[in-house]
């Protein structure tokens, strides 16, 4: 699939000026839909395609001189009709993600399932599905499970409700049955997504969900995305270039903070826009995903996968076969700074916008973008073997993350601090 995807990077000086910010040259090649936005560049997150690397260095490009991707933009700076087409379709779910949230509309108004009326009844029917659902966060993901204490009782039970539909979506594709799995399992695991967001939900789990979607205004848009991404994990173990991979990325994990958003919150005193918020979420659900495939390259290589972008490898002078026999290399290095590189600058895009989210969410999301970070010093320390040695954060490490979150989360919106929208 050729994409180009975008994100909203902050305040330019004018719309569709192409402008420069943290030496990361945005695109000048916009839809035109953009290009008539006041105030906001939307700059081209391909980080592959802008400026990561050294000047000179393979794989840095600017807008001076565009090669923003081999198989989507002209010299001559016509964006090819597939390119505009996806780059829309993140787009446009962050828009209307972000329209919702204004509006505090819910998206269908669906009837509320028959066991919401239970809901403040603390065992049985929508207390105890929720009860459960922070069982399950907190036996697979411990840390942010205590962030979420942190959250008003309403918001921490509907991103239990989230964390887990999520995690078994992913268990399908990657779970013990996962060799059972076909695209129609995969299919009728999404009518019974659209099954749960018209009120009709399967199980206890899911009528968790489908209470959270009655009190927030969450859109079945990224959901359906994230089965999306799970149907193209079935079906494709390599990744021409960047683009695709950001496509991947997003499917799978900056889905997750789309859907996050609603349910976190935006800081009432802040002064960004909803689609920054929901620009910066996108961030670090791509930051996490692409932190997660350059820690798990040897494990996902004996799985037959490679999720590293094919043209940047071969620009690297390195092969599918480098990544089987799996030898650290200078060349190999020299390959994972780069990746690095560009999954931090994700992180860095990503933290613009926690400070934007209400001061209450703020600190399990800090925990869990420090904690997540810290996985690239890891694989640094390591000197770049992520072939046999799994990049890991010690206990300690890990401990001194939290009061450091809790710090950052009291800092006010930088929409504040810096006069930024
Ligand atoms: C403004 C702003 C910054 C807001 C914050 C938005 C936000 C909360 C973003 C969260 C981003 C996030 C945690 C993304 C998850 C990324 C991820 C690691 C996805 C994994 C996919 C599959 O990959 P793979 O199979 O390669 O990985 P494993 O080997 O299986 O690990 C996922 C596993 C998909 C499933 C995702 C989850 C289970 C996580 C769901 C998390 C939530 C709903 C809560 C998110 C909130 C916080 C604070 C972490
Ligand atoms: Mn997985």
């Amino acid at each position: 699939m050729a994409t180009t995807v975008t994100l909203l990077l902050g305040a330019a000086s004018s719309p569709g000026d192409g402008a420069a910010r943290d030496g990361v040259q945005c695109s000048r090649m916009l839809p035109r839909r953009r290009q008539q936005r006041p105030r906001w560049v939307l700059c081209s997150l391909k980080y592959g395609c802008l400026g990561v690397g050294e000047p000179g260095e393979a794989g840095t490009r600017s807008a001076a001189s565009p090669v923003y991707s081999s198989l989507t933009v002209s010299p001559g700076g016509e964006a090819a009709v597939a390119v505009v087409s996806s780059e829309q379709k993140v787009y446009d779910v962050v828009v209307k993600q972000a329209a919702l949230l204004k509006r505090q509309l819910r998206p269908q108004q669906a009837a509320p399932p028959a066991v919401a009326r239970e809901l403040d009844a603390p065992r049985g029917g929508l207390g105890e599905a929720y009860a459960r659902c922070g069982e399950i966060c907190e036996e697979y993901a411990k840390t942010f499970y205590l962030g979420t204490l942190l959250m008003t009782e309403e918001r921490r039970r509907a991103i239990w409700a989230i964390y887990v539909w999520c995690r078994r979506t992913d268990e399908l594709v990657d779970g013990p049955n996962a060799s059972h799995i076909t695209p129609q399992a995969l299919d009728r695991w999404e009518r019974r997504l659209e099954d749960l967001f018209a009120g009709r939900p399967y199980d206890m789990l899911d009528a968790a969900l489908s209470d959270t979607i009655t009190k927030f205004p969450i859109d079945i848009q990224p959901f359906k995305d994230m089965i999306d991404g799970m149907r193209t994990d079935l079906k494709k173990a390599r990744y021409k270039n960047f683009d695709e991979l950001y496509m991947y990325c997003y499917y799978v994990a900056g889905t997750v903070g789309l859907m996050s958003v609603p349910v976190m919150g935006i800081a009432p005193e802040s002064k960004a826009t909803a689609e920054s918020v929901y620009g910066a979420a996108l961030a670090l659900g791509l930051a996490n995903q692409l932190t997660n495939i350059l820690r798990d390259v040897g494990e996902d290589a004996r799985r037959g996968r490679i999720y590293l972008p094919q043209d940047e490898l071969a620009e690297a002078g390195l092969s599918d076969e480098d990544i089987f026999k799996g030898v650290v290399t200078d060349k190999w290095r020299k390959f994972m700074k780069r990746q690095i590189k560009r999954a931090r600058m994700f992180f860095e895009e990503a933290e613009r916008g926690v400070t934007e989210l209400r001061k209450e969410s703020r600190w399990p999301v800090w925990a869990s973008l420090l904690l997540y970070r810290q996985i690239l010093d890891e694989i640094e320390a390591n000197d770049y073997n992520n072939f046999t040695k799994r990049a890991y954060v010690g206990k300690a490490k890990k401990v001194l993350a939290l009061p450091v979150a809790y710090g950052k989360s009291l800092l006010l919106p930088s929409s504040l601090r810096n006069n930024q929208t």
